[in-house]
């Protein structure tokens, strides 16, 4: 069955007034691919009803960036939604989400200057100020977001904790091609020789993840090896970064414990990012 669509506030109070028992919420930016489906079955198995988002935020996106060119494949969203059993999705224009200038926003503070914050400054205010705006609309019990964003979704756990928003967040997995390349929608950007070129991005990941027991500097030394080749490469891989940080607060990883390596580089005109959690071994 298809969901219920929601162009406007009013449809979507309307229609979020006639959800009986536990709401789970997916934002997303459309141009839906598995790994959005993942976290709508996530969504399923948390919750008795489904809403998904589809919304292509300008607030997140820095002068040059491609927002025009972001992917929008509406009618193709709304049947893959509706393959997952989604009962609702909100499809709102820009006027609905933003009828005046917004003059209040949300400040990312010093996680959202830091790795992909640096890559796009402002990036991860415009994006917790949608996001915050989103789940006052939607009002869920739970909300799902991919850890392939991993930087995105340890920020909206700090927001939902400092702001006390009263929702829970759930992480989903990110969700692979077979040979490694983490779904994005912008891999549809990329002909097939930078796709190539693009494919050190997970194997530099892997490759830093297999060196994990022998400390920070062995990671960063194994996988930057791997991007050292790509960036030779035609066409060649524009590193952006390479970090181990916390999980938590994406500050540098100390010795031993858990920790994301976390990666971004250019292929032509694409930016991509990637990461993997990890186990360092204790520091010698
Ligand atoms: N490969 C993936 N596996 C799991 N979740 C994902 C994956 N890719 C994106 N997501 C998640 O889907 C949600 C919506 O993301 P978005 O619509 O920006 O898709 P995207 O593929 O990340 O697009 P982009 O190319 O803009 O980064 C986010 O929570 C994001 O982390
Ligand atoms: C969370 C989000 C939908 C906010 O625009 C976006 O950043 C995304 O798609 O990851
Ligand atoms: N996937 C995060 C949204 C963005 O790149 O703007």
């Amino acid at each position: 069955m298809k969901p219920v669509i929601a162009r406007t506030r009013e449809e979507l109070a309307a229609a979020r007034a006639r959800i009986e028992g536990t709401l789970a919420f997916v934002p997303t930016m459309g141009a839906l691919h598995e790994g959005h489906l993942s976290l709508m079955r996530e969504a399923r198995r948390n919750a008795d009803t489904v809403a998904v988002s589809i919304f292509v935020n300008p607030l997140q996106f820095g002068p040059g960036e491609d927002f025009d060119r972001y992917p929008r494949t509406f009618e193709a969203d709304i049947e893959a939604c509706a393959g997952e059993g989604v009962d609702l999705v909100f499809a709102p224009d820009r006027d609905v989400m933003y009828p005046d200038e917004p003059q209040v926003t949300i400040k990312s503070g010093p996680m959202g200057e830091v790795v992909e914050g640096a890559a796009r400054p402002g990036h991860f205010d415009g994006m917790l100020t949608v996001v915050l705006k989103l789940l006052n609309l939607v009002r869920p019990d739970v909300a799902v977001f991919g850890e392939k964003d991993a930087q995105q979704l340890a920020m909206i756990r700090r927001m939902v904790a400092d702001l006390n928003v009263p929702v829970r967040i759930i992480g989903g997995a990110t969700v692979r091609e077979p040979d490694g390349l983490a779904l994005s929608s912008r891999n549809r950007y990329l002909s097939e020789p930078e796709r190539r070129t693009a494919l050190a991005l997970s194997r530099a990941l892997r490759a830093g993840a297999e060196a994990a027991a022998d400390g920070p500097e062995a990671v960063l030394g194994a996988a930057g090896a791997v991007l050292d080749k790509a960036a030779t490469a035609d066409p060649p891989l524009a590193l952006d970064y390479l970090v181990l940080v916390d999980p938590a607060t994406f500050t540098p990883a100390a010795g031993g414990g858990p920790a994301v390596l976390a990666v971004a580089g250019r292929v032509g005109a694409t930016h991509l990012i990637d990461n993997v959690h990890l186990q360092l071994g204790k520091e010698h």
